[in-house]
């Protein structure tokens, strides 16, 4: 339904992201991880059609074959932002911008309109959404905001959702109150959700498929359960490893230290005897700055001599999720294996 082709992003001649591929399914939701500069947010806003001033793009995103993501914006694709405040004017009433958001759309009056943003802030769990749908931005608290945001993203039922770290503002019991929000109107309305997201533990929650991406490329891209049940590029495993312990065995399926539920005697003996590392050693490159060859070379424990002068080729795992690493089928399992020490 939406399918992106070569995707490339430069400032000044300097690429950010750097090929990228991926389609989004109709209501299926689809994470993009990785560390902080991947370009993940850049990506998703190239799917809007809305990249900042001095980028320049190459490659193809199309939404059901239309190439102009631009004019349909807020109608057909919509955008959650991570800031709530930035995607709601400061001086109209929030029910006001809800309603000119409809009416930009369907051809209803200004009383239907206003009824269906009462509506909206009402199914987003807005208590007494009359009165609210008269206050202003200001006056609504953070979660209170975001909510207004994913009723705005909602509204005109899109069929794609993009929510760029949509709750990293909010505390953390409001984070899951308003991903649930979220999930639930993505659901309601029929749309795919692309998520970008630094919470690993959001993702095997929510997502169907999952982007793992490193310094502007694909590293991983399959069902989230083939890629968190067996990670096959050392990066994906580096951000699993570095997962707090709770999170990897909460529900009991224990991605989080690779230990699936199968093998999991033999590797809680083994978890006395090791360690997990904080997290993956080093920082990812800028992109001016980039070491030749597979850009994780530098910190991969996996790194043989060809890492350091050729990049790796996309190559695909027998479960069918796509992998970027010359050693994937070397990667052991658990994956995590490779980030622990001894301790
Ligand atoms: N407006 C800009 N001007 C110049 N360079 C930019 C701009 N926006 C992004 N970049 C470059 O692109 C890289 C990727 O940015 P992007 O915001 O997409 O990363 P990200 O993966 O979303 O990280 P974060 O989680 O920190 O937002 C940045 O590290 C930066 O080098």
């Amino acid at each position: 339904m939406l399918s992106v082709r070569g995707l490339r992003i430069a400032f000044d001649g300097v690429e950010a992201v750097r090929g990228l591929s991926f389609d989004v399914r109709p209501r299926e939701v689809l994470a993009l991880v990785g560390e902080s500069g991947a370009g993940k947010s850049l990506t998703a806003r190239a799917l809007l059609g809305m990249l900042p001033e001095g980028a320049t793009s190459s490659g193809t995103v199309r939404l059901r074959g239309e190439a102009d993501l631009a004019a349909q914006r807020g109608r057909r694709i919509a955008l959650v932002p991570q800031d709530a405040l930035s995607a709601l004017s400061p001086v109209h009433p929030v029910g006001d911008q809800l309603a000119a958001a409809v009416r930009s759309v369907a051809g209803v009056s200004r009383k239907e309109a206003r009824a269906r943003a009462v509506a909206a802030l009402d199914r987003v769990g807005i208590p007494d959404a009359v009165r609210r749908a008269r206050a202003y931005p200001h006056e609504y608290s953070g979660g209170m905001r975001q909510r207004a945001v994913i009723a705005m993203a909602t509204i005109n039922e899109p069929d794609v959702v993009v929510a760029d770290e949509p709750t990293t503002a909010l505390d953390a019991e409001l984070q899951e109150q308003v991903l649930r929000v979220l999930a639930a109107q993505r659901e309601a309305v029929g749309a795919a959700l692309v998520l970008v997201t630094h919470d690993l533990g959001v993702v095997r929650e929510h997502a169907d498929r999952v982007l793992v991406m490193y310094a502007g490329r694909q590293v991983e891209q399959g069902p989230a359960a083939a890629v968190w049940g067996r990670p096959r590029a050392p990066y994906t495993a580096g951000l699993l490893a570095s997962l707090p312990p709770d999170d990897g065995d909460r529900d009991g399926h224990g991605h989080g230290h690779g230990d699936s539920r199968g093998d999991g005697p033999r590797l809680a003996g083994r978890r006395h005897r090791r360690r997990r590392l904080p997290s993956i050693p080093g920082s990812p490159p800028a992109p001016d700055a980039l070491p030749p060859g597979c850009a994780f070379a530098p910190r991969c424990p996996l790194v043989e001599d060809r890492c350091r002068h050729e990049e790796p080729r996309t190559s695909t795992a027998d479960d069918g999720h796509e992998v970027s690493c010359h050693r994937w089928d070397e990667v052991p399992h658990p994956a995590t294996e490779l980030f622990l020490e001894p301790a």
